[in-house]
């Protein structure tokens, strides 16, 4: 079966085709700046050289055209015809509590998500634009939604309630959610599988550090507590976003500033974090050149962000009463040589020995970046969603025939 796994973000999209005979990626690709001047289509067909095409592409509808477009091109394409793609699995960052696992996509399952819209402001619409475009340009074709939160369901009360009204949780359902529950999952398996160890007898931390950022207690294979909340906002510091605050600063600042509650979302999950602090971006690899180049600014981005992620740390070892292994994955968790270090250096109460060397290997496989006298296994796992989103699609559509 071949699967056309999409990551749909609000003004790109991400996607990966799969053949799950053996589970090799065909080719993957990337839609940016959808809505804008220019949108720009990188495709790479695996074994050959990426094409980049730029044009007007104003919404999600456009952009899986063009992708198909892509994907069967005499050329460049890796498909006779679309007809080959047999199903396609989507991430959707925001399942509730009404999805505890992967679902196939129906009339019922897309008003639950649509319900969830506030709850993921920068996420579920997105989603949904891509599993209405992928409907258009692929009628009949079965479609699953695979949910960041599913993997948090298991989280126990004392986890997941805020300590408010509770009439709060009873009316609204507002409680703690998490995200990037596919990426915990998916490190936590393989991080026992590289030390061949048994799941059910670990305390794993994971830290997804990307462009969003979450922290995981993962105990005997099952998410005990996460640092994202309600929404996709609490928790680390992050790229725009601003993680963990006093909610006291809300309204204060809405009343000082005479601010809406769409301004002031908006400041937070977009003009916050990094961007703030630093002045100059978003993104780690520049912060980090900053801080290299003596700028103070981002020096203290760096500094606040690396201090954060290690009081969760020390925070979920708290929460299991001890911590056999911690992951490191994502896009700044997998290649930030530095952040790594500065957080392991800070680890020794927990008997955490890093080692430099093992450090500053840079490899596309897991690997072990402590020392064999280490109390505490510390690893560089690379996340691989879109294969737990292929393997979910290909399960659930086969189980559904
Ligand atoms: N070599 C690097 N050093 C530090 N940070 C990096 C490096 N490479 C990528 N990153 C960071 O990874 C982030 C993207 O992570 P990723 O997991 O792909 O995010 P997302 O899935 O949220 O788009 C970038 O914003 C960048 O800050
Ligand atoms: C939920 C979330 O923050 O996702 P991302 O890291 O892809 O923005
Ligand atoms: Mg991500």
């Amino acid at each position: 079966m071949k699967v056309l796994v999409i990551n749909a973000g609000s003004s790109s999209l991400k996607y990966q085709l799969y053949n799950m005979t053996d589970e090799s990626v065909l080719a993957k690709g990337l839609v940016e700046r959808i809505g804008m001047d220019s949108s720009i289509l990188t495709h790479k067909p695996t074994g050959r050289e990426d094409v980049t095409e730029v044009s007007e592409i104003l919404e999600h509808t456009t952009a899986i055209r063009k992708v198909i477009d892509m994907l069967t091109d005499k050329e460049n394409g890796v498909l006779g015809s679309v007809d080959e793609i047999q199903a396609v699995g989507h991430r959707v960052v925001h399942g509730g509590e009404a999805f505890k696992e992967s679902a196939l996509v129906d009339d019922v399952a897309k008003a639950e998500i649509r319900r969830l819209f506030d709850l993921a402001p920068l996420h579920n619409p997105a989603a949904m634009m891509g599993i209405r475009a992928a409907e258009l340009n692929m009628p009949g074709v079965p479609q699953v939604m695979v949910f960041d939160t599913a993997f948090h369901q298991t989280m126990p009360e004392k986890a997941y309630l805020y300590a408010i009204p509770r009439v709060l949780y009873k009316k609204y359902k507002v409680r703690r959610y998490g995200a990037h529950g596919t990426s915990h999952d998916y490190v936590s398996k393989a991080a026992a599988e590289y030390l061949d160890r048994p799941l059910q007898d670990l305390k794993i931390i994971t830290c997804h550090v990307g462009n969003g950022g979450s922290v995981t207690a993962v105990k005997g294979g099952l998410s005990v507590d996460t640092s994202m909340g309600m929404t996709p906002l609490e928790g680390l510091m992050m790229g725009t976003r601003s993680g963990d605050l006093d909610p006291a600063i809300v309204p204060y600042v809405m009343n000082k500033e005479e601010l809406s509650v769409s301004e002031v979302n908006s400041m937070l999950n977009k003009h916050s974090g990094l961007l703030a602090i630093s002045g100059i971006s978003s993104d780690m690899r520049e912060i980090t050149e900053g801080m290299e180049n003596g700028d103070a600014n981002s020096t203290l981005a760096f500094e606040m962000y690396e201090y954060r992620l290690r009081k969760y740390i020390g925070s979920y070892a708290a929460a299991m009463n001890g911590v056999d292994v911690i992951v490191f994955t994502a896009g700044v968790g997998e290649n930030s040589v530095v952040l790594r270090q500065k957080v392991c250096e800070q680890l020794t109460y927990l008997g955490v020995e890093l080692d430099e060397a093992l450090n500053a290997i840079r490899s596309g496989e897991p690997r072990r970046i402590t020392t064999s006298n280490s109390k505490v296994d510390v690893l560089v796992v690379p996340t691989n969603e879109e294969l737990v989103i292929a393997r979910d699609t290909h399960r659930i559509v086969l189980n559904s025939q």
